[in-house]
């Protein structure tokens, strides 16, 4: 894929918290227009990973673009102007609780523009059509489900039309019905904006579902990528244990401990 095809480009990205590594030489190359999964076990650095993309980070190695510009070089206007072309939506979506459903998705419209409130007013109505809750408006967040939560999230995150949509687990805590509409509102409403979308999900079967690729990363690095179709037909065992729930497999189902017969019996001997 050639350099002007693609929205986000990482090369040789390492990141450490203080001397500990989580990224060690992460490589991707995310097409303009494209929905895209990143899954892995646990604690393997995905969130990391997606708040190198959004700025919040600065690499320890290695680089991240985001529309052909460094996120790491950019000076502070730069990145406040590249943030407000990416539209976030975090795990259980976090409305404000105080606010009504419409001054929820007008919040960004508020805040990061000088629209006339008559404007905002009709793209905040646009938004919640686009996500089936128009009608929905004047209710507060605790009068709502946790499926329409996640559509208001959704809009909300949507409000400015941005370029790059980052989803961390969106589908945490949703009914099997409630997951399926918003995976088919994620790939949606990504389509109708011509976006970018970057998912971290623990559901498999949602994202082959839904997207155009998926990388699978383990102790800070890709150890498999692919399209639905060779994601399915892959033989690889870390694949294959994400794809078959299996639990014992490449990605270990115990947090790394001393061996349970050396800890027991140094225990008893005390
Ligand atoms: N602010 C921080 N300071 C130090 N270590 C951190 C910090 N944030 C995360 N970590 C550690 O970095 C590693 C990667 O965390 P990260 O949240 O990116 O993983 P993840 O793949 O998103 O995990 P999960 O799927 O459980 O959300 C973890 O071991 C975590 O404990």
């Amino acid at each position: 894929m050639s350099d002007s095809g693609s929205l986000v480009k990482i090369s040789g990205l390492n990141f450490s918290y203080d001397e500990r590594p989580v990224l060690r030489g992460i490589d991707m190359d995310i097409p303009l227009g494209k929905v895209i999964a990143i899954m892995g076990g646990s604690g393997c650095g995905k969130t990391t990973l997606l708040r190198l993309i959004g700025g919040q980070l600065k690499p320890t190695h290695g680089e991240v673009q985001v529309a052909g510009h460094a996120v790491d070089r950019m000076g502070h206007d730069e990145l406040y102007a590249l943030r407000r072309r990416m539209g976030m939506l975090f795990q259980f979506g976090a409305l404000f609780t105080d606010m009504s459903v419409f001054d929820n998705v007008a919040y960004p419209l508020r805040e990061h523009t000088s629209l006339s409130e008559e404007l905002i007013r009709d793209i905040t109505l646009m938004k919640l059509s686009a996500v089936g809750l128009r009608g929905a408006e004047a209710l507060m967040p605790g009068a709502l489900s946790g499926g329409m939560a996640r559509r208001v999230a959704l809009a909300r995150a949507i409000a400015l039309d941005p370029l790059l949509i980052m989803y961390d687990e969106p589908f945490t805590g949703l009914d099997p019905i409630s997951l399926g509409v918003i995976g088919q509102l994620i790939r949606r409403l990504n389509d109708a904006l011509g976006a970018t979308s970057i998912m971290v999900t623990h559901d498999i079967h949602e994202s082959l579902a839904i997207v155009d690729y998926i990388y699978f990363m383990s102790g800070g690095r890709v150890v498999a990528q692919g399209t639905p179709d060779e994601i399915r037909a892959s033989k690889d065992p870390f694949v294959h244990q994400f794809v078959y729930a299996e639990a014992d497999g490449p990605v270990p189902f115990h947090y790394p401990a001393p061996p349970f017969g050396k800890e027991l019996l140094g225990k008893g001997a005390v």
